[in-house]
């Protein structure tokens, strides 16, 4: 049975390395998939992992119609055995309509991979129709770590470290930027809520009002005994 499957994590946890790596295993054994994708950072129509691999993809735009595109390929003779579709969160809800459809009407597989909630830990209309149809969420299990050790769960909006909570939705961008560019920090839902960052985590430990408290209990240790 041809499945709808949407594969979901945190910025930066292998989703698209899985997608390369599905794609490669089954093109491989001679199957011909279709790769999509919207706003990857490498640029237009380009589906692009962390470790370096990168691949040619259709940029599926704003308006743009999967299951209309797949019918026509396949009315010209064309084959399609599988669908991958990357940054699945910034699609339309009917545009996830539609990929429901294409498993659906025209019996072929659909891996769809994205990040499930925003900056604001708000669900992206796409991720939230994908939960809503999908056959299987699939949680990637290569756990992104926040600066405090725990699974990262969370996604968060940075500009100079500093979490910000206020901006577009839509905000293309990568993790580990300079400090002056709009970057992504993942974190634990705790730090997220906390608006706790690597960055100003660091400082807070760094402040003077922290360090000499924990040095006065040393040092004042005579003096509170007696
Ligand atoms: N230099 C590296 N060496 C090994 N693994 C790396 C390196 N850089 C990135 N990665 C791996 O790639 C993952 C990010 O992969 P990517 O497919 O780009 O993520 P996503 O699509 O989920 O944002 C990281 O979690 C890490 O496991
Ligand atoms: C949290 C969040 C992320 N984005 C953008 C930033 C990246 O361009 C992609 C996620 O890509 P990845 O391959 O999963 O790292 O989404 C955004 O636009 N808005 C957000 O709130």
């Amino acid at each position: 049975m041809p499945e709808l499957v949407f594969f979901s994590g945190t910025m930066d946890c292998g989703k698209s390395t899985l997608a390369l790596q599905i794609e490669h295993n089954r093109s491989t054994r001679g199957l011909q998939g279709m790769i999509f994708t919207r706003d990857d950072r490498a640029g237009e129509g380009k589906l692009s992992s962390r470790l370096g691999l990168v691949t040619d993809a259709v940029e599926a735009a704003e308006g743009f119609d999967f299951y209309a595109y797949l019918v026509a390929h396949l009315s010209k003779g064309g084959r399609c055995d599988y669908v991958i579709a990357d940054e699945a969160q910034f699609l339309a809800p009917e545009q996830v309509d539609q990929l429901a459809r294409v498993v659906d009407d025209l019996e072929v597989d659909v891996f769809a991979f994205g990040i499930t909630t925003d900056f604001r830990s708000k669900l992206f209309p796409g991720s939230q129709r994908l939960v809503e149809l999908a056959d299987r969420v699939e949680v990637l299990q290569v756990e992104a770590l926040c600066w405090c050790g725990a699974r990262a769960t969370h996604n968060a909006r940075t500009v100079g470290g500093v979490m910000v909570v206020e901006g577009a939705q839509v905000v293309v961008g990568d993790v580990n930027q300079s400090p002056d560019e709009i970057g992504y920090e993942v974190l634990c839902r705790r730090h997220h809520r906390r608006r706790m960052t690597a960055a100003t985590a660091r400082a807070a430990a760094l402040s003077p009002d922290v360090l000499p408290v924990e040095v006065a209990d040393v040092s004042d240790r005579s003096s509170v005994r007696s």
